[in-house]
């Protein structure tokens, strides 16, 4: 091993964070922005092209973090643009019902086939919305029967009861990998303890546990293919586990936040034949602007407030802007059926090409990919759950990184991350990644 590569100067990112850290915790509204388990001054962006970012030295990145999945189609992509545009000359935000939310709503409710869907404002909410609507429909909110279940190191936002052996920023800086329930300070074992955790990709496990205890889940929640962990792709025999929780009375309540419209129109549960009762969505649906989004069958939806008991609201849902580019995305996605096959072309190339560099440096790598979501886990043998995930060699991820940042190549700051392709990228700029990527293993 060599010593870590020397970090390039960035003046004004620095000055930026500098400042930044007086008036924002970490000098960040997110912790995986803030490059603390790989080191170095995140960078500030200034702007944001097709799969380029510039950062606020001049300095230009090929980006695979895609602002954390919803830039499918590439940032600053005409067609969303421009209908944010329009819909700014209408103005920001009514308080009332719009079109836009009905355009939208009818466009998802067709490419996903639920009957209804509500729109709120990030991808937690929706999961901690879809978990109340669950909990109000099957009745299961009393003292014997109020349990949810969720797996490890699968990330479903930050609601208190969902901070359970939580993946992402909370893998990224745990002190402790494998660490007990609650992954965060301030939830009181009481919310923590409503949320039972299973094991990811373990189908026996997960029949146990619904015929044990299934009478008294409301629902179990999951990410259809995890990349809150690093990618985990779900075997099929873990696949139908999942569509046989309802046996129990319990709701299956996909978390799509992160595959919806990514992995196929119908996103994960499309491909991999899943059948839940809800669905949850976030990032692509609103094509950069804050949206997210719950939806299922009506006898489900209907039981949300005004209609329902089950009370949900949010004062900028629905927002007019937000919703000009959740159309614009998912129309631009629905134009171009050939998508879908060129992002899984191109992403199988990159993750084939980072084993065959890491093969030659003589370095252990187990590459995860499905579609446009791929995982480098610095790491020998397979990884199909959280448990084998948490071995990887984060330093020698951390180096990796850092090298690959010089060499002008933005990956995701964890290694308990996915990156993103876009439709943006094109077979130069995957040329130009293999090319950093071959220089970065090299100085490990
Ligand atoms: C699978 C999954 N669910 C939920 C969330 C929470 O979404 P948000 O950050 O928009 O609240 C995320 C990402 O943050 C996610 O990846
Ligand atoms: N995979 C992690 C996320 O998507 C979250 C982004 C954030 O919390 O900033």
């Amino acid at each position: 091993m060599t010593a870590a590569p020397t970090l390039p100067s960035v003046p004004v990112s620095e000055a930026l964070f500098e400042r930044a850290q007086k008036v924002i915790p970490g000098g960040v509204n997110s912790p995986v922005r803030a490059f603390k388990s790989v080191g170095g001054t995140p960078r500030f962006i200034a702007r944001a092209d097709g799969p380029r970012l510039t950062d606020a030295d001049g300095k230009q990145y090929l980006d695979y973090i895609g602002s954390w999945g919803p830039m499918i189609l590439g940032h600053n992509h005409p067609a969303v643009r421009e209908a944010v545009a329009a819909a700014l000359q209408d103005g920001t935000s009514f308080g009332a019902p719009n079109e836009r939310e009905v355009l939208l709503a009818e466009l998802v409710t067709r490419i996903t086939g639920v009957d209804k869907v509500r729109f709120v404002s990030s991808g937690t909410e929706a999961t901690m919305s879809a978990l109340r609507l669950a909990r109000g429909f099957t009745g299961r909110s009393d003292a014997a029967r109020k349990y949810t279940l969720k797996f490890r190191g699968n990330y479903h936002g930050h609601a208190d009861a969902l901070l359970v052996e939580a993946g992402s920023g909370l893998m990224t800086n745990a002190d402790q990998l494998g660490q007990a329930a609650p992954s965060s300070a301030g939830v009181p074992p009481e919310y923590a303890s409503l949320t039972l955790v299973a094991d990811y990709n373990d189908p026996a496990g997960l029949d146990t546990i619904m015929r044990e205890r299934g009478h008294e889940i409301a629902a179990v929640i999951f990410e259809p293919v995890v990349g809150n962990a690093g990618v985990l792709i779900p075997s099929a025999d873990f696949v139908a586990a999942l569509n046989r929780v309802r046996e129990s009375g319990a709701l299956l309540v996909a978390d799509e936040v992160m595959t919806g419209f990514r992995l196929s129109l119908r996103g994960a549960s499309g491909l991999l034949g899943l059948k839940p009762d809800l669905y949850c969505w976030g990032k692509i649906i609103g094509g950069g602007l804050p949206v997210g989004a719950y939806g299922g069958r009506t006898e489900i939806m209907d039981f949300v407030s005004p209609v329902g008991p089950v009370y949900q609201a949010g004062t900028l849902s629905g927002n007019p802007l937000a919703m000009a580019a959740g159309l614009a995305t998912l129309g631009e996605l629905e134009r171009d059926p050939e998508i879908y096959q060129r992002l899984e072309r191109y992403t199988a190339a990159l993750g084939s090409g980072l084993r065959d560099l890491a093969g030659q440096a003589g370095l252990p790598l187990t590459v995860n990919q499905i579609g446009s979501m791929l995982t480098a886990f610095f790491l020998e043998g397979e990884v199909r759950d959280y448990g084998q995930a948490a071995r990887a060699d984060t330093a020698a991820f951390g180096k990796w990184f850092q090298a690959l940042l010089s060499g002008g190549v933005y990956w995701a700051p964890s290694q308990f991350e996915s990156i993103f392709v876009s439709a943006a990228h094109t077979p130069t700029d995957l040329d130009f990644t293999l090319s950093a990527a071959q220089h970065a293993f090299a100085q490990l």
